[in-house]
């Protein structure tokens, strides 16, 4: 099978390079790359897809969505959550292993990459848990899970408080190769609390969530990676300590890499005007200060991904006050346009850098030498990135199980026109 790219500018944060070319793949490999390959050229049966005006970028890896599969799949499904991530250019997926049950053995690990294999057109790492079902009590099967290609360990939706256990794990992550994906949140600190505690919160009369529930624990995090020489990713910074913390851990070479989702950059505190469980996630959308600190740390390349924490729930879980409402929104769909609208138009950063952001950087995190880039002999993952498509966001074209997003009705500039993994157009907008 083979996909021949016309007429678009290729974007390959490897080399850095912005070029005006035509991309050939065949099967799951970039075969050519190079100015005007004509169709003869490409062989009979050869598919193709214009890409004028369209930027020709790796596949997005998005190392932290929440699939709910096994045990939630009322909330999203291998085959949903793969569909929306394909809609969002996306072609790689870290799955976090929160389902029921929770991912916690070889076992279990390798039943979702069987069925991922099937049921989602787009790759799925699922991540294995740190302690035995979450319960923070002993460690999980981490060589068995490593075994089954798990590349990292996520105790995400909570923290492993236990300081003495999480470093035990983190000496067992680092001998079997993986990674550590840190949810930094100090649970014992958060007292009830549902969004940003300040001014807004009280004016809602909610209970409010300090900045210093997330830096305790990245301070903490930080020390235990520095002491155990595990590669530690710091999933969701939301706050500007974070950000410093990560800036003078990379000045001391420490092994640390930093997450940005889309929602912690475009929107801030001040955006919620009522209470709507659809403005509520973990950690909550913090100060304008904050806000800044997370875009300037994604420039000066402090901050190293955007990944969106995918998280889908049902719609009474969310269209409710955010005392009652589940944390977490949806993000798949909404990414690429968010991070090109908030953060490229602006002038924040190059498209090289987007693509360094959403490819490049996470596939280097995760050890995946033929992704992230568009070269030839690597795998034909890409996506055809539209930047001159002005657009609002609606829900209701969501591939994915859930509508709960603050974006509904955002106007946006910059979308996804095709999507292709292993060499396979898996999206394609009609
Ligand atoms: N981010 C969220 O608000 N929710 C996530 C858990 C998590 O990422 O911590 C979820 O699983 O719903
Ligand atoms: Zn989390
Ligand atoms: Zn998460």
């Amino acid at each position: 099978m083979k996909l021949l790219i016309q007429n678009g500018t290729v974007v390959d944060p490897k080399s850095q390079k912005v070029f005006h070319s035509d991309v050939l793949t065949e099967d799951d490999r970039i075969v050519k790359i190079s100015e005007n390959i004509s169709p003869e050229e490409a062989g009979e049966g050869t598919e193709l897809l214009d890409a004028a005006g369209c930027y020709v970028m790796p596949g997005f890896i998005d190392l932290h969505v929440h699939f709910r599969d096994p045990g939630l799949e009322y909330k999203e499904t291998l085959a949903t959550g793969g569909a929306a991530a394909a809609h969002g250019g996306v072609t790689t997926v870290c799955a976090m292993p929160n389902t029921k049950p929770v991912i916690d053995t070889k076992e279990k690990v390798e039943e979702v990459h069987n069925r991922a294999k099937t049921e989602s057109p787009i790759h799925v790492i699922q991540l294995g848990a740190v302690t035995k079902g979450q319960k923070g009590e002993e460690l999980a099967d981490i060589q068995g899970m490593a075994e089954a290609g798990c590349m990292a360990i996520s105790e995400d939706g909570k923290s492993v408080m236990n300081a003495s256990l999480y470093r035990k794990g983190m000496k067992e992550a680092k001998k079997a190769g993986l990674r550590i994906f840190a949810h930094c949140e100090d649970i014992t600190m958060v007292e009830g609390g549902v969004m940003n505690a300040d001014a807004k919160a009280e004016a809602l009369g909610l209970k409010g969530i300090t900045n210093s529930v997330e830096d305790v624990i990245v301070a903490r995090d930080i020390l235990l990676a520095k002491e155990t020489g595990v590669r530690l990713h710091l999933c969701h910074c939301s706050t500007k300590d974070s950000v410093e913390m990560i800036r003078l851990a990379k000045e001391e070479g420490l092994p640390v890499t930093g997450e940005v989702c889309p929602h912690h950059f475009t929107l801030s505190t001040d955006d919620i005007v009522e209470d709507d469980g659809n403005y509520k996630m973990n950690p909550p959308l913090r100060s304008k200060e904050d806000v800044e600190a997370l875009k300037q740390g994604l420039k000066d390349g402090i901050m190293d991904v955007i990944s969106t924490d995918h998280a889908p729930h049902g719609e009474k879980e969310k269209n409710c006050s955010m005392k009652k409402a589940a944390f977490g929104i949806v993000g798949l769909e909404t990414s690429a346009a968010l991070t090109y609208t908030e953060l490229v138009d602006t002038g924040i950063l190059t498209i090289l850098q987007m693509a360094e952001k959403m490819s490049y950087n996470p596939a280097k995190i995760l050890g995946l030498e033929e992704k992230g880039a568009v070269e030839e002999g690597t795998t034909a993952d890409l996506v055809i990135f539209d930047p001159k498509a002005e657009y609002e966001i609606d829900k209701e074209t969501f591939c994915s199980k859930g509508k709960n997003t603050p974006f509904d009705g955002r106007k946006v500039k910059g979308k996804v026109r095709c999507t292709i993994s292993d060499g396979r157009v898996v999206y394609q907008e009609v």
